[in-house]
């Protein structure tokens, strides 16, 4: 299988040297080839008017009107897009519960894209945790059952041999970005099968608004091989492959056809693998990542933005990013992939690689991980310490980190006890506490600074409002990997890196950082406020079109003021 994928990638790198002409334009004029697309569809009346990427609704003009026979099927008032936004918002307001104001944003998406794009970008703040997390867990909990029509790709292990056929079904010839799942670790909510279908269209809907990939340039897709969740088996409205997951042969030689088969239809995608169990998420990104256009969010996106997060809190602190301790709790996706990444900053900051590692603590249920620990996973191996047994508290007293990182996706794992113990041996201690959705934070914000006598610098998964401290009114930055993947995505389709790299993501972090003005420091936030966010992965993109092209994996030649083209490239959902 290792052979006939990397020839399959091997022919379609010729096929695209050998018209590289074509190559080239279709790379630089993707969205104006879209657009003539959607002139030539041409529709008219009520099917124009019930067309979600084209519909203007009340908005179209009376001249509109005449022409595509619109007339009586519209009231009287010819609405701006302004006043749409302000009914929209008005509506959603009325709904009594954040699954409600899910429901009803994710039917504005249906009936009209460019509305719900344009409200979700300028009220990135008030939208995002309603169509990402922690909104977005409960919708995945409830998929089956506030399902009204079928979003993003779904297959099968019915559908092996055919993956390649099937994919033609998309309507679309031109996808960048395709977000993947197997649905087996949702957030920290565990298996929910194909009804975690909910994270890919959300990470979709911020690829669209955090970076302006054309919403018909990106896939969602639920590799459904299953679940080992009984319940859900059960529930008489699941709409998923309603048996156990499959065998562990079958299901890779599934994940190969897949990633195969996107290789052929979309030669010019990136595939994001997302919430994968945590051994198959790094077994996939060791098996493609050297191979085809792939990152993996849960370890690659996280490591930039907490590395991002720990940088920023140096200008606070006041430290040197070379002399810090970071200490783990988890040894999964999230916290493996941190320390990876922090492992090459150390490095780049001037450590040898393995002082690095001696940087870098992780702590599991047992405590902390020494070199008398049996069974240690294969990609913490290097961060064990030669160090004597202690528990977590213990182990903060004595290593004394300088910051706190939490992945565990267990609620409460950072009590009382440990805050006050890290508040206890750092003038500022740094808490990033990285768990989703929010009921299953390891620590809450208020907790954090009520816990640190206001002192705590604190990051967080999901997001909190602000916290009042004395008289200080504290807003917590959210730690997500939604700074970084957006940018990853857009340079990557910029540049048309032919591989997404391990420097892409510490270049993304590093900018990230760069991108916290003082005055979202003195807020107590280690990132960007999200209304920057188009900013930052415009910035993003851009560093990581410097990176491809250093390493060679550029295959678009890029011009020289890179944020312009890069901007030319973002959709911008107007009428
Ligand atoms: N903020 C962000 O951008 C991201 C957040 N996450 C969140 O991080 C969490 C973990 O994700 P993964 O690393 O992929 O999951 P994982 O399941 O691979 O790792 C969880 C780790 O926590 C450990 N653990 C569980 N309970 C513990 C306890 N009481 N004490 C010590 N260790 C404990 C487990 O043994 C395991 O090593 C999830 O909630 C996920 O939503 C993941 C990716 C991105
Ligand atoms: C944010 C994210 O990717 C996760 O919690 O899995
Ligand atoms: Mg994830």
């Amino acid at each position: 299988m290792e052979t006939s994928l990397s020839s399959v990638f091997r022919i379609v790198q010729l096929c695209s040297k050998l018209s590289g002409f074509v190559a080239y334009w279709s790379w630089q004029t993707p969205l104006a080839i879209r657009e003539i697309g959607i002139k030539m569809k041409n529709l008219y009346g009520k099917a124009l008017l019930t067309d979600p990427g084209l519909t203007k609704s009340t908005a179209f003009t009376r001249e509109e009107r005449e022409r595509f026979g619109l007339r009586g099927l519209l009231p009287y008032e010819v609405a701006s897009m302004h006043k749409q936004i302000e009914r929209v918002l008005g509506s959603m307001r009325c709904k009594s519960s954040a699954i409600e104001k899910y429901i009803f944003l994710n039917a504005l998406l249906e009936r009209n894209q460019r509305l719900f794009y344009r409200t979700m970008i300028d009220h990135i703040e008030e939208i995002m945790p309603l169509v990402y997390t922690p909104t977005v867990g409960e919708a995945c909990k409830k998929f089956a059952h506030i399902f009204r029509k079928p979003q993003g790709f779904y297959i099968t292990p019915e559908d092996r041999g055919e993956i390649a056929t099937i994919l033609r079904n998309w309507p679309e010839e031109d996808i960048r970005v395709i977000v993947v799942t197997d649905g087996e670790r949702i957030l920290g909510l565990g298996d929910l099968g194909a009804n975690g279908m909910g994270i890919p269209i959300g990470k979709v809907a911020l690829y669209v608004a955090c970076a302006g990939i054309h919403p018909a340039q990106c896939m969602p897709v639920m590799l459904d091989v299953g679940t080992n969740n009984v319940a859900l088996r059960e529930d008489p409205l699941y709409l998923g492959y309603p048996h156990p997951r499959i065998d562990a042969a079958t299901y890779r030689a599934l994940v190969d056809e897949f990633v195969q088969a996107v290789q052929l239809r979309y030669p010019h995608a990136v595939i994001q693998f997302e919430d994968f169990l945590t051994p198959h998420a790094f077994e996939f990104l060791e098996r493609y990542n050297g191979q085809v256009r792939c990152f993996n969010d849960d370890i690659q996106g996280t490591a930039a933005v907490t590395l991002a997060g720990i940088y920023t809190s140096c200008r606070i602190t006041g430290k040197q990013f070379a002399d810090l301790n970071i200490m783990f709790l988890g040894t999964g996706s999230a916290a493996s992939g941190t320390a990876e990444l922090a492992v090459d900053a150390f490095v780049k900051a001037g450590l040898s690689n393995a002082e690095a590692q001696r940087r870098l603590w992780f702590i599991d249920r047992k405590g902390l991980i020494t070199t008398a620990n049996e069974n240690i996973k294969p990609r913490i191996k290097p961060f064990i310490q030669a160090h004597a047994a202690c528990s977590f508290a213990e182990a903060i007293d004595e290593i004394k980190p300088d910051v706190l990182i939490g992945a565990t996706g267990v609620a409460g794992t950072f009590n009382e006890a440990i805050v006050r113990r890290m508040a206890a041996v750092n003038e500022r201690p740094v808490i990033i506490a990285l768990s989703n959705p929010t009921s299953h934070t390891e620590c809450t914000a208020e907790q954090a600074y009520q816990w640190s006598d206001g002192r705590v610098i604190f990051a967080s998964g999901s997001p909190f409002d602000p916290v009042r401290y004395g008289d200080t009114v504290f807003k917590p930055a959210q730690g997500n990997n939604a700074y970084i993947f957006p940018g990853i995505g857009l340079g990557v389709t910029a540049s048309a890196a032919r591989l997404v790299t391990q420097s892409m993501f510490l270049t993304a972090a590093e900018v990230l950082a760069n991108t916290v003005t003082e005055s979202e420091i003195r807020n107590g936030s280690v990132y960007p406020a999200l209304t920057r966010v188009r900013d930052v992965s415009l910035a993003i993109a851009a560093a990581v079109c410097r990176v491809a092209m250093n390493e060679g994996l550029a295959e678009s030649a890029l011009p020289e003021d890179l944020n312009s083209y890069i901007r030319s490239l973002m959709y911008e959902p107007d009428y």
